[in-house]
């Protein structure tokens, strides 16, 4: 009676031996030869089915193991667990293995040389000391737009630091949709980059961190399934990323950052609902599904987005905010010491920054801090002394497209666009500021592209040119032609009585500047918030 349970469980199990062991097929053979169940001719046979799959190999040696009778069924079931463990075991070094690949690949991509530019002295030392303390508040979701628009902490939020944050995401088993908003520059990708660098550092992380860009992903413009759109932009994973999908959610943090950028609308209304990752869908409705928690519940996801485009989710479904507050007096003074070439220009720069008022208030967004700092990196008074010069026309025209780009609320440039600019790329590096525009290899694409080192960068531009453009009786709107370069050129040379004009405006200036901020407010994705700024 026992010998004949075992051609029945066989028989039994049928489906889910060919579903679990067809991969296996190799390795099950040659334990079944050595243990004398299954003659050479068996083997043959088996083989012999392999154009129509492993699977009907699988079929096959079931058949035959049937054939053969009690004795060879026993030899299988016993030999069954090994091929299983050895496949675990394998499995499981193998995706460790990936994983940590996968930290290696990630730290890389989110790296330091490029995106905090001006303090590669540093890198060398203890990564920690590249980056300067900020403060956040944290609450639990978010209530009101309002809300999310003031830069102070709220009455009842909790004050917290980077650990804090770093903690709740990836040492809590499930955080839910966290978001975190912050101005324009205000170091929200750069507390992305801290974030997965940190991780990657760690040796004993319980979550594995995939992190991707709205900028990237406003890229994709077929229809896709989420494990395709993770498998393209993390190849490595493609192997283990269905299992580790469907089986444990909850290990994943997913980062999104910029929301502000997506061009695409979320509608968390009206589409469809769907959670299965390997269905094909518009880039939009993945991103609702996972919002919503439909495609990889227990996922943690962390958005990060100015704050204009915070209520492009609604609060039910987020369960952390957290806002940046920007630098204090005291955490400036610690960023100038980090990133000026020594403590007496740090000092001078400082000093320069608290004589101006208005300066020393926007420097509570970090962006400016490092635009004031790269300026005055040898600790002088004058903010960018060496744009006067033989390439004044150039950056006339980086100007001109800036603006353009951001009318058209476009930050990823082509060569094309360049060459109607008459910029040359190649030049650019040694033009403005050394690192003006950098290559964007997107990962997703791998199209060559440009963009400003970094959008307030683009919106410093812009209004430079707006305002000289202005200044020098030119309409700044007319002048995004081609020929842009030389208009602007006479503008640069003009420099230094416009600067005069600039004391005692004159009505049609004004009247430009007023145009400016109406054109800035017409467009509320807030992407010329800093244009703004920079133009008062
Ligand atoms: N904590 C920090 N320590 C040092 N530098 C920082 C820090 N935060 C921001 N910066 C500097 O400010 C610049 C702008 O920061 P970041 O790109 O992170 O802003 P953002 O909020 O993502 O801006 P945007 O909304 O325009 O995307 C960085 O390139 C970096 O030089």
């Amino acid at each position: 009676m026992a010998d004949e349970s075992c051609s029945t469980e066989i028989q039994q199990r049928r489906v889910e031996l060919v579903g679990n062991y067809s991969k296996h097929l190799t390795h099950l053979l040659d334990l079944l030869f050595n243990v004398g169940a299954v003659t050479e001719e068996d083997l043959s046979l088996v083989r012999g089915s392999a154009v129509r799959g492993e699977r009907e190999c699988m079929r096959v040696l079931l058949d035959v193991l049937n054939g053969r009778g009690e004795e060879a069924c026993r030899a299988f079931l016993y030999v069954l667990p090994s091929v299983q463990d050895k496949t675990a075991k394998l499995g499981q070094a193998n995706r460790q293995e990936h994983l940590k690949k996968h930290k290696d690949i990630l730290a890389r991509q989110h790296g330091l040389v490029d995106y905090l530019s001006i303090r590669r002295h540093c890198l060398g030392h203890d990564e920690t000391g590249c980056w300067t303390d900020i403060t956040f508040s944290r609450q639990a979701g978010y209530a009101s737009p309002s809300q999310c628009r003031h830069e102070s902490a709220g009455v009842g939020d909790e004050i917290c630091i980077f650990k804090d944050v770093y903690e709740n995401l990836l040492c809590s088993p499930a955080s839910g949709v966290n978001m975190l908003s912050g101005d324009a520059g205000s170091g929200k990708t750069t507390f992305v980059r801290r974030l997965v660098r940190e991780w990657a550092a760690e040796t004993n992380s319980s979550k594995t961190v995939l992190s991707l860009s709205f900028r990237e992903l406003n890229l994709i413009t077929q229809e896709q399934s989420l494990q395709d759109l993770l498998s393209d932009h993390y190849i490595h994973l493609k192997p283990f990323l269905p299992e580790l999908l469907n089986s444990n959610p909850a290990q994943f943090l997913l980062i999104l950052d910029g929301l502000d950028e997506f061009c695409y609308p979320l509608n968390f209304e009206h589409t469809p609902k769907c959670s299965d990752p390997e269905r094909v869908q518009p880039i939009q409705s993945i991103v609702v599904n996972l919002i919503k928690g439909n495609l990889l519940p227990g996922v943690s996801i962390f958005l990060t987005s100015r704050p204009h485009a915070v209520t492009k989710v609604p609060p039910v479904l987020v369960s952390q905010f957290y806002s940046l507050l920007g630098f204090s007096v005291a955490q400036q003074k610690q960023y100038f010491e980090q990133n000026c070439s020594s403590p007496e220009a740090a000092e001078a720069v400082l000093a320069s920054v608290s004589s101006h008022k208005p300066l020393l208030l926007m420097c509570h967004i970090p962006a400016f801090c490092w635009i004031v700092s790269t300026a005055l990196h040898d600790g002088g008074s004058c903010l960018f002394p060496d744009t006067a010069g033989a390439n004044s026309g150039e950056k006339g025209s980086l100007g001109a497209m800036a603006f353009k780009g951001l009318l058209e609320r476009r930050f990823i440039f082509e060569s094309s666009d360049l060459n109607s600019f008459n910029l040359d790329s190649a030049n650019l590096s040694q033009v403005f500021l050394s690192e003006i525009l950098k290559e964007d290899r997107a990962s997703l694409t791998f199209e060559k592209g440009f963009h400003f080192i970094h959008t307030s960068m683009q919106e410093f531009l812009a209004a430079l040119y707006y305002v000289l453009q202005s200044l020098s009786g030119s309409d700044p709107f007319s002048g995004l032609k081609p020929s842009t370069g030389c208009s602007i050129q006479n503008a640069l040379k003009q420099m230094a009585s416009a600067v005069n004009k600039f004391n005692t405006p004159q009505r049609l200036f004004r009247r430009r500047i007023k145009k400016a901020l109406r054109c800035g407010e017409r467009h509320q994705s807030g992407h010329m918030d800093l244009f703004a700024r920079y133009l008062l």
